[in-house]
């Protein structure tokens, strides 16, 4: 009897179920759309028992297409949108409220004042991920506030919380009757909650957002096998569970450090595998669990994230009217040369990575009268191409390796004006698999291989095959006029809602920076006393000094040479050694007498009053940019 491997791909728009054989080719496909709810603004929910009742609708369907039973599938795996937060009651298996979306913003002004807690700078070293509207934490926290009575329910453990995953694996493996309460390492990475080394849920974390981890499902492998199903097919085995964006890196065989991949679909995402260390971000980037096989060590990836790419599509159809159909955004844009000078930045829940804006909203720049619906469907296209351009340049900063070859998947990569104009801004070749369901195949090689359907990770590799490449054709000087144009558009999104942080700094940047002296010095001081939490200060001082250090020589002397600190802020930042630590004292403290003496002397006499605030706002806001980003200190760190 011939066996295949079940997918589901639980997606932002759409479920989809697809049924693989052995050489990873697709048997059938079965897919239903849900609601997306924009109850206010910013606001963005789904209705996680429309999602389930998809669900029991594919599975059979997918089945029917492909003419086998359940006891055919050799295993099934689930990769879902990561992020999306449900709470639902233990005991009636109803949810609380509609699940809320990774792309909704009403968390903002919470994040913000979280920002300014006690803890804030710690967040991003033990999870990961910058404290942001995007992430999980925030949005239990918001609902476990904003619903009577739900916290203590949920401290009683009657209300549970999961990603799309876990809610789906709860619901098939019997819900109220003996459900199993699981999620994986890679969407627990995506909650703010889950350690990053120890891949378990953080206390520290927990009592940040003050979510009571009674809810909380087990953290397990992306590949083992959780249980079996009772409900819809009953009979198949749940062998993986992964984000969608990390099954795609999967699927993809994005297996080795180095290689990375970036799916278009509603948001694109760029992951690139960093093997089994977390690489810290110093330029926006995420880190996040990639994969982890069995009881193998997790594989992390760095992550750029950008929230509208395909969606700014789907409003262009929907919100504006011109065109009918996605592909023909392709057709109008063809109508036309170029963008005749407009640029889109969809900043519709605020800007994504590298630039963490969530007060930013999106702007139309460049209009004249001389624009069409044929320039603007130009730019919105043009926007992602963009956008990816910002990630690249960010993950190549951060790896330190520039990007050689882009492979990349999802809906969008169906439409080859984009993918060619990608190819032309990151002067990179775009390249693209056969099989255009990354995700899905990704989820099916997880569960694969967890049941030994396939053997190891090289005959996945073997499965890959190249069915479109886009080499880079534009010539270099307009590439770079235009990204200066699309740079300037960016900047005028920042600061829509309330202004940013950069506006809200209205301090002479003189100030400022002996603000961050008398810290330096202070924590110092703390340092030399045994009884203090000195690991705590140590990594206070790390990001500190990262921090100030990048902010001065982006905004104040960007040319001028500086002291070397990179080896003693490692080290510090590694085992806190006393003779590191003396060697940075000394190094900070003449850094300090000659930045005070020197270079904010001279700023005093030949910059402007008003010139100062305006530097102080950009230094406030470099400096806040780099803050909450847990330093490599390897790279390039001068005082
Ligand atoms: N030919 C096209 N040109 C541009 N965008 C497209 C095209 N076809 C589909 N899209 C966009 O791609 C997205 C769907 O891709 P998909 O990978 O299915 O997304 P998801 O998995 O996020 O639901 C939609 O946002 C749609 O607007
Ligand atoms: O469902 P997608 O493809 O839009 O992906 C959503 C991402 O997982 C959000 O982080």
């Amino acid at each position: 009897m011939q066996h295949y491997v079940m997918a589901v791909d639980q997606g932002t728009t759409s479920t989809r179920c697809i049924l693989f054989d052995a050489r990873g080719r697709l048997v059938s496909v079965a897919q239903r759309e849900h609601q997306q709810h924009f109850p206010r603004p910013g606001w963005v929910e789904h209705d996680a028992t429309e999602i389930w009742r998809n669900l029991g609708r594919i599975v059979p369907q997918a089945l029917a297409d492909a003419g086998i039973g359940a006891e055919q599938v050799a295993a099934l795996g689930i990769a879902n949108q990561r992020e999306t937060t449900v709470l639902w009651d233990r005991h009636t298996g109803v949810p609380v409220g509609r699940a809320i979306v990774w792309q909704d913003t009403r968390t903002d002004a919470m994040v913000e004042a979280l920002a300014r807690e006690p803890g804030a700078d710690r967040v991003r070293r033990l999870c990961g991920l910058p404290l942001a509207t995007y992430f999980s934490a925030p949005r239990i926290r918001w609902q476990l506030e904003h619903m009577p009575g739900l916290r203590e329910r949920a401290e009683r453990g009657d209300v549970l919380f999961g990603t799309i995953e876990s809610w789906l694996i709860w619901n098939l493996t019997g819900g109220p009757d003996g459900g199993v309460h699981v999620t994986d390492v890679t969407n627990a990475s995506r909650t703010m909650l889950m350690n990053l080394r120890t891949l378990s849920w953080d206390d520290e974390l927990l009592e940040f957002f003050d979510v009571p981890r009674a809810m909380l499902p087990e953290i397990r492998s992306s590949t083992e096998v959780y249980g079996t199903t009772s409900r819809v097919v009953p009979g198949i085995r749940i062998a993986a569970a992964l984000g969608d964006q990390q099954a795609a890196l999967f699927g993809q065989t994005c297996f080795a450090p180095g290689e990375a991949k970036c799916t278009y679909g509603t948001g694109s995402f760029l992951l690139l595998n960093t093997g089994t260390t977390p690489v810290l971000s110093t330029h926006g980037m995420l880190t996040t669990v990639g994969f982890r096989i069995g009881e193998e060590p997790a594989v992390y990836a760095l992550e750029g994230s950008i929230a509208v790419t395909g969606s700014l599509v789907q409003w262009f159809r929907d919100g504006l009217g011109l065109i009918g159909s996605a592909p023909e955004i392709e057709t109008l844009a063809r109508t036309v040369e170029d963008n005749g000078g407009c640029y889109i930045v969809p900043a519709f829940s605020g800007l994504f990575a590298p630039h963490w804006h969530s007060e930013a909203r999106g702007v139309i720049a460049g209009l004249t009268s001389y624009i069409t619906k044929g320039h603007l469907a130009r730019a919105v296209l043009e926007a992602t191409g963009w956008q990816t351009r910002e990630v690249v340049e960010a993950m190549n900063a951060d790896s330190g390796i520039a990007l050689s070859t882009l492979r990349v998947d999802g809906g969008m990569t169906a439409d080859n004006l984009l993918m060619q104009f990608v190819a032309d801004v990151l002067d990179v070749p775009v390249v693209r698999p056969m099989v255009a369901e990354t995700v899905s195949l990704g989820a099916a090689y997880a569960a694969g291989l967890s049941v030994g359907y396939w053997p190891d990770l090289e005959g996945l590799r073997r499965n890959w095959h190249r069915a479109g490449q886009w080499l880079p054709e534009m010539d270099p000087a307009r590439r770079e006029r235009e990204y200066a144009h699309w740079r300037q558009a960016v900047e005028l999104t920042f600061g829509w809602t309330r202004p940013s942080p950069a506006a809200t700094a209205g301090t002479d940047v003189t100030e400022l920076v002996q603000a961050d002296h008398r810290r330096m010095e202070e924590l110092f001081r703390e340092l030399r006393n045994d009884e203090a939490d000195r690991a705590a200060l140590a990594g206070e001082l790390v990001s500190l000094l990262t921090a100030h250090a990048t902010a001065t020589s982006r905004v104040l002397r960007p040319a001028a040479p500086g002291t070397d600190i990179a080896a003693d802020v490692l080290a510090l930042a590694e085992c806190a050694s006393e003779k590191a630590l003396l060697r940075l004292e000394t190094v900070v403290e003449d850094h300090i007498r000659a930045e005070e003496r020197g270079l904010l002397n001279e700023l005093r006499r030949t910059v402007s009053p008003a010139e100062r605030l305006s530097l102080g706002r950009a230094f406030a806001a470099e400096r806040a940019r780099r803050l909450d980003a847990t330093p490599d200190p390897r790279r390039g760190l001068r005082l």
